[in-house]
């Protein structure tokens, strides 16, 4: 039977990696986005920006939506201080099963906790089954459309204090035009806008980053 991008991808990261070295899983999967296939991993451009903002913020609990082959995840985790808690939440199974491959090959399975589901389904529930109170860092990076019911729903939760930082991948291609609106003109959001490009092509894309005033 035929593979799917995401093995075939998994395949590259067995290949071109070296087991338990995050940076070689990182450069795998951009070399096989580059020479062979195209995939929606956020990418090494805008890839740098996440890992400046994750330095920046240097967070002890994050949450990613939209874990896909895991390329964002093995990002945010190979730059986490000990201890520190990344929760990843993936719809798609298939994707989820490469993930944790993905995840696995670059030895950070320690750092991460990769959830198969609807954002809407567990978002209620990151306190009672993680003990987690707020994040520090979200990075939304899953169906566009989610993005500002699952900010809102983060909200009402309580799952963000003041100074938490949204970190969304997509706002201009795809696109999430309700989110941004939303971010940009709400009080109770600092926002700013880091211009790029769609992964491994020359379309805009960007990301936006935005503070939580509380
Ligand atoms: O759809 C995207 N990403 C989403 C995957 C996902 N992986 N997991 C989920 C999930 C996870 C929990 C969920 N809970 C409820 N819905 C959920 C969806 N969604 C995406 C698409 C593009 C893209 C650009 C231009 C094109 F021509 C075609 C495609 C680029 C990107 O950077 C993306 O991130
Ligand atoms: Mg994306």
């Amino acid at each position: 039977t035929q593979s799917t991008r995401p093995q075939r991808l998994l395949g590259a990261v067995q290949k071109n990696a070296t087991r338990g070295d995050p940076r070689s899983v990182v450069q795998a999967i951009d070399q096989f986005c580059r020479q062979k296939e195209w995939a929606m991993n956020v990418g090494d451009e805008k890839g740098c920006i996440l890992d400046s903002v994750v330095s920046e913020v240097n967070p002890a609990t994050v949450l990613e939506l939209g874990t896909y082959c895991g390329y964002s995840t093995v990002r945010i985790a190979s730059l986490l201080p000990p201890h520190a808690k990344l929760i990843t939440l993936e719809f798609n199974p298939d994707f989820a099963a490469i993930a944790r491959q993905v995840i696995a090959w670059a030895g950070l399975e320690d750092k991460v906790h990769l959830i198969e589901g609807a954002s809407g389904d567990w978002i209620p529930k990151m306190t009672e089954q993680f003990g987690v109170k707020t994040f520090d860092l979200v990075f939304l990076d899953h169906w566009k459309d989610r993005y500002l019911p699952d900010t809102m729903l983060m909200e009402e939760c309580g799952l963000l204090r003041k100074g938490s930082i949204l970190l969304a991948d997509n706002v201009i291609c795809p696109g999430t035009p309700d989110y941004l609106e939303y971010v940009r003109s709400s009080p109770r959001y600092e926002s700013q806008y880091f211009k790029s490009h769609l992964e491994y092509t020359k379309v805009e894309d960007g990301l936006e980053k935005s503070v939580f005033l509380g």
